[in-house]
């Protein structure tokens, strides 16, 4: 597919997809919208790719929705596209959501935050599973402060990320955080210079490429993601069943022999 707001690459099993409106600081738009979710899907289904990192062109990573587009929002229009068909993807109901599709990625994705973080991007942000920030990043829910609500399960996932607290504070003053501040609350995982980011974000993603088993990061970020819809009991049990297969799989296997023989594993992810 010809993607019009993104840039997508992909080089030695990780998958880059790059936000691309650098004038516009990256504002949010359907059409950035519908390339993201298509290289998102294709990244997952693509066994070439084994991480998957988000980030923005320019000075941004996505000042959110962009304001020249929702000055003449049709409320019919956001109506008709909040009746979303259901997924196809096998999943949970929870996930059926306009962002749900990022949990159900099989591969980590880790947004790399190269500059200014905004309401729907910060959304975005919070659906990928890592976050690595540039030192001199700001972070805004922004939606308060445009008489908007907390949107797209951010009110869900927020919570769960910086605690109930911290996300209540985030959203009703939609003030701007410092990079800083986000890390010391656990909204990134990690803060870089500015100049540095890109090399920390490639080693940390190029270590889980080359050195991590796939069926098992895909089995793990299920987990977590399910986590919160089961009791301590449905968790362990699920667990013992996935142990089971894990046990049974090749990259068990080559996980325990290359630790063995002192060398590099050769993981295939089944
Ligand atoms: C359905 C709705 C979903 C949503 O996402 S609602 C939330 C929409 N987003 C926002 O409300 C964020 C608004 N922007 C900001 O708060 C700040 O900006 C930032 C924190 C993102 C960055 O701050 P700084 O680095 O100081 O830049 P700057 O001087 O405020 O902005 C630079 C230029 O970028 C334009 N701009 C910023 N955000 C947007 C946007 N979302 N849509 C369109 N233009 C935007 C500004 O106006 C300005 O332009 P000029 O240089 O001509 O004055």
């Amino acid at each position: 597919m010809a993607y019009e707001h993104i840039l997508y690459e992909v080089s030695d099993k990780i998958a880059t997809i790059t936000l691309n409106r650098p004038d516009r600081m990256n504002a949010w738009t359907p059409i950035m919208e519908r390339d993201v979710r298509h290289a998102m899907e294709a990244s997952s289904a693509d066994d070439d790719v084994r991480v998957i990192v988000l980030t923005g062109a320019g000075r941004a990573f996505c000042a959110g929705a962009d304001m020249d587009a929702l000055k003449g929002l049709d409320p019919d229009d956001v109506r008709r596209a909040s009746n979303l068909p259901p997924f196809d993807m096998n999943r949970r109901p929870d996930w059926q959501t306009r962002y749900g599709y990022y949990p159900s990625i099989r591969k980590p994705v880790i947004a790399m935050l190269n500059g200014a973080t905004a309401g729907i991007g910060l959304v975005h942000a919070l659906y990928c599973d890592l976050r690595f920030a540039a030192d001199n990043t700001v972070f805004t829910t922004a939606f308060a402060r445009r008489g908007l609500i907390a949107e797209h399960g951010i009110s869900w996932m927020l919570p769960r990320i910086v605690g109930h607290a911290n996300a209540m504070d985030l959203l009703l003053s939609a003030r701007r955080v410092s990079s800083e501040e986000a890390f010391r609350i656990g909204l990134v995982n990690r803060l870089c210079l500015p100049e540095k980011l890109r090399e920390e974000t490639y080693a940390y993603a190029r270590d889980l490429a080359d050195f991590v088993s796939p069926s098992a990061m895909a089995v793990i970020k299920r987990q977590l993601y399910e986590v919160p819809f089961q009791t301590l009991a449905e968790a362990t049990i699920e667990a013992n069943r996935e142990m089971m297969v894990a046990l049974a799989g090749s990259d068990f296997r080559e996980g325990v022999a290359s630790f063995m023989e002192k060398r590099p594993p050769r993981f295939t992810g089944r």
